[in-house]
This record gives structure tokens, C-alpha cells and sequence, in this order.
């Protein structure tokens, strides 16, 4: 990673932190070369200074002429007004990555000048273990340099991959929305074992070293998740009764009903931004 490389948040919600967390904390890049700036809230930039050394500042005095990557990191519906307030202020050889659901390259590129070099990132909030898994898609304009430097850079804070931007959507309700999906696993782990007198804190240890076991399980082995499935499952044994029930509870539909609503909301929030007045 260049040392004199210079990275600028523009939002300093949930997800920025997370991932300033991972940057910084591997040393990806020293806390100097980091800025974050919001919209309005001074408190919380003062915190993320405080936590992880970095630099925050307010939108007026954001210097973000001297950065040489820009992260958008604010909701999809605040990304039209914060697109058309760098668009004259930011040069070509700067890319601008943007980890907003549903947001376009070409979304971004319309609202920038026609030469801009965009990248669509989805990384999760797993970037603050640097257990990451993100996807990354060029825009038209990026240098195989730049996609190289966004590829570093995101390493930082886990897996990263290179995927076809109509894959955007489907990586967004996997991965992107996807760890939710195991902490509402987790929750009803812990409900249940509670119920069942076993102390919370013990089933979440537990139930999350289960999970930890079967993602390395999945990701060490040759073996196919139908495969190891079925090493688990006696004939009469424990194991087929709680996959029979998991069935009989629509577990695969709900899993797929998960999977397809998240997708199905970052194509309408393209929609609906395709749609937006200032885009006409
Ligand atoms: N949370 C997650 O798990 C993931 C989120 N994402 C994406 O990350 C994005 C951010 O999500 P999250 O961090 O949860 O959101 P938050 O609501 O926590 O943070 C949004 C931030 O954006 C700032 N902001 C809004 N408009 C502007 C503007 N015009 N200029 C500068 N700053 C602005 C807000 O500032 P202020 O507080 O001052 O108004 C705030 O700091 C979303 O688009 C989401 O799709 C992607 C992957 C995973
Ligand atoms: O819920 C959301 O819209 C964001 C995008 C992916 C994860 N969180």
C-alpha cells in the first residue's frame, strides 16, 4: 500500500466505522492518512478520532482535493445531493468507491464528470474483525491500477471480490445484509436455550462457536455442504430430527425469502433513484 495514500469517508455512520476500524487496526494505513466527515453531527467525528486516531472534519473544511480515494458511506437516499456536491470539486485521478446499497456505477458516473473513476463496493460490518466478505465492481473509467489499489486497500478488512455488477444485488442479500441473518440465528439460540435453563451468555459461546466450526468446516474441506450435512445425520439420530423440523418449518424458504427480499430491495432502491427527479 502507497504510504503517502490518502482515503476520505464521506459519512461516519455504522459502516465507516467499521471499516476505518479494520484499516486502521492492521496498519493498513496510519490513522494520518485517514479523513472522516458527516453531515452535521461534530460529537460523533470527535469519537471516531478518539477511538482510532484518525481525522475527522467537518464538511466545509474537508479537504477533499488532497485525497486520493473517496468512500461514500451514507444512506442510498443521500447520495444524489453528496455526488452532485464533490462533482466539480474532485479531479479524474481520483476513483470514488461507494459502499451504498443499491447504488449504482453508472448511477455515479451520471452525477460525476463523464471521465470519473468509480468503483460499487458491498463490504459488511465483519470489516471490524477484518472478516469482511466484500464484493467490488469497476466502473468504466477505472484504471486496472486503481482496482488493484481498491483491492489492497479492502483487504484490510477481509475477503474481497471481484464480481459482474448484475451479481451486485444477489452479493447484497448474502453478504452484505447476511450477517444479520446469523445474529437473528444467535438471538433465537440464546432465547431458546434460555428457555431451556442454560445461561445466555454460555449458549451464545456455545451456539457461535457451532457456527464458527461449520463456516471453517465449509471453507477448509473439499467437501460439499450436502455432504457434510449428511456426515452428521445418523439414520433415526438426533440430527435427522432436527433437520426434518427445520424442513417441515419452511427453513430453506425462509432462507431464501431472507436472501431474495434483500435482493430484491437494492433493485428498488436503484429504481427508485433511477426514477429521482434530479436524475431525469
Ligand atoms: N450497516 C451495514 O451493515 C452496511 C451498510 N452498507 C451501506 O453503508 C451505508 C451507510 O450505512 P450506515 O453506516 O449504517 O449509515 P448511518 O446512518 O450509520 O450513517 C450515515 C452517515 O452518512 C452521513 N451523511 C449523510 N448525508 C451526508 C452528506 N451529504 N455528506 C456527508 N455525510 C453525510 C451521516 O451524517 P450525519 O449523522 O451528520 O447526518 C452519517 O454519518 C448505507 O448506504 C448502506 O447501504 C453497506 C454494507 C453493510
Ligand atoms: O440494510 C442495509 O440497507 C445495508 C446494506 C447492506 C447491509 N446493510
Amino acid at each position: 500500500m502507497a504510504t503517502k495514500l490518502r482515503v476520505a469517508f464521506i459519512g461516519a455512520g455504522n459502516m465507516a466505522e467499521a471499516m476505518i476500524s479494520g484499516i486502521v487496526e492492521t496498519k493498513t494505513l496510519e490513522p494520518e492518512q485517514v479523513i472522516v466527515t458527516n453531515r452535521s453531527d461534530e460529537e460523533r467525528l470527535l469519537e471516531l478520532h478518539n477511538k482510532y486516531g484518525i481525522q475527522g472534519m467537518v464538511r466545509d473544511r474537508f479537504p477533499i482535493d488532497s485525497v486520493d480515494v473517496i468512500i461514500l458511506a451514507m444512506k442510498p437516499k443521500d447520495a444524489e445531493t453528496c455526488l452532485l456536491s464533490i462533482k466539480d470539486q474532485i479531479r479524474p485521478n481520483q476513483v470514488v468507491m461507494s459502499v451504498l446499497a443499491g447504488i449504482s456505477t453508472s448511477f455515479m458516473e451520471e452525477h460525476l464528470q463523464a471521465d470519473q473513476q468509480v468503483i460499487r463496493v458491498m463490504p459488511n460490518t465483519s470489516s471490524m474483525i477484518q472478516e469482511s466478505a466484500t464484493a467490488i465492481s469497476p466502473g468504466e473509467n477505472v484504471t486496472m491500477k486503481n482496482v488493484k489499489l481498491a483491492k489492497a486497500l479492502l483487504k484490510a478488512i477481509g475477503e474481497v471480490y471481484v464480481i459482474e455488477e448484475d451479481q451486485m444485488d444477489l452479493f447484497t442479500g448474502i453478504a452484505g445484509s447476511g450477517p444479520a441473518y446469523y445474529y437473528y440465528l444467535m438471538e433465537n439460540i440464546e432465547k431458546i436455550a434460555n428457555e431451556n435453563g442454560m445461561d445466555p451468555s454460555q449458549a451464545r459461546q456455545i451456539g457461535a462457536q457451532t457456527i464458527l466450526g461449520a463456516a471453517k468446516m465449509m471453507l477448509e474441506r473439499e467437501e460439499s455442504p450436502a455432504q457434510l450435512r449428511k456426515n452428521i445425520t445418523s439414520k433415526n439420530g438426533t440430527t435427522a430430527s432436527g433437520l426434518e423440523a427445520l424442513a417441515e418449518n419452511g427453513g430453506g424458504k425462509a432462507i431464501k425469502a431472507a436472501i431474495e427480499g434483500a435482493m430484491n430491495r437494492s433493485k428498488e432502491i436503484s429504481h427508485q433513484l433511477e426514477k429521482s427527479p434530479v436524475h431525469q
